[in-house]
């Protein structure tokens, strides 16, 4: 409870599933250019993670900041990425090694790598397949989107590298509330439950690292990323399986 954790982008959908899961077990300051639908208990600043000085100040006494905010839709266009993804991710670094913060949890994504893909679909979002991704791969962005996030990779491993600051790109699968995507294979290779993420996200707030990446999902029989990284250097034991699901997301125990 005495760790501070910044955490930008709150009001999104990682945000809430990290607060529901690890909400009390931090003194968080929550951060996102809209104001918070509904009460919190928690300090907010309203602003944008492009504005170097209000980023600067909401990392006073921070330890660690977790870094969502952003433009997440994969067909988001390139004055977007730039701004919001790519500006805003160089803002947070460097306003983190100039407030003396540990280290930065970067919220990567499956796009950054999306076209290691193309040859190989549908059949690696198969359980039989065990082509595995495991983070040491050159990105193969999918689209500008994913470009903007193997930027964000690139300028944390620069931050490390250069400015000693610790950092974990997680590049996130497909997070749903309650049960996998419906009647989508790579969806479902890719799931990322609530509870995992929140678990995970407080892996990377807790673990010692340098400078890492590592995927984020759920421990899916389908998976095509490696979860070794995660699991030994952050010490992540995921608790779901998108094979516990049918493909129209009811729990196969209910069926
Ligand atoms: N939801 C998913 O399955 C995945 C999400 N991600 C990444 O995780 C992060 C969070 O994604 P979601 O929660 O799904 O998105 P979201 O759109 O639900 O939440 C993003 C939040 O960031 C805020 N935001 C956007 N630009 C901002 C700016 N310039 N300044 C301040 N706040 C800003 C928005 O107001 C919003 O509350 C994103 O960086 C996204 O690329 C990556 C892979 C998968
Ligand atoms: O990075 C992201 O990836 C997920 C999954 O991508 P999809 O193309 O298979 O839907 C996406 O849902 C999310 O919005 C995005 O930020």
């Amino acid at each position: 409870m005495d760790e501070r954790v910044l955490l930008t982008g709150a009001e999104g959908r990682v945000g809430q599933a990290v607060l529901g899961g690890i909400g009390d077990a931090y003194e968080w300051r929550l951060f996102d250019r809209d104001p918070p639908a509904e009460e919190t208990d928690h300090e907010f600043v309203i602003g944008d993670v492009t504005d170097d000085e209000t980023v600067r100040d909401a990392m006073a006494d921070v330890d660690t900041v977790v870094h969502l905010a952003g433009d997440p839709r994969p067909d988001a266009p390139w004055d977007s990425v730039l701004r919001n993804n790519i500006d805003g991710t160089q803002t947070v670094y460097e306003a983190a090694v100039e407030t003396g913060v540990d280290r930065v949890v970067f919220a990567s994504s499956n796009h950054a790598v999306g076209h290691y893909e193309t040859d190989r679909k549908p059949e690696l979002y198969r359980a039989h397949d065990d082509y595995r991704l495991d983070g040491t791969e050159l990105p193969r962005p999918s689209n500008l989107y994913g470009v903007s996030k193997a930027a964000g990779e690139t300028l944390g491993r620069y931050y490390h590298d250069e400015r000693g600051l610790s950092v974990a790109c997680v590049r996130i699968g497909n997070l749903t509330k309650g049960h996998p995507p419906i009647d989508y294979e790579r969806g479902q290779a890719m799931w990322l439950s609530y509870r995992d993420c929140a678990h995970l996200f407080e892996r990377c707030i807790e673990a010692d690292y340098g400078y890492e990446i590592v995927y984020g999902i759920s421990d899916n029989d389908r998976k095509y990323y490696s979860l070794e990284r995660a699991k030994d250097v952050l010490g992540y034991e995921p608790q779901d399986n998108s094979a516990e699901y049918t493909n129209q997301g009811e729990p196969k125990d209910d069926v």
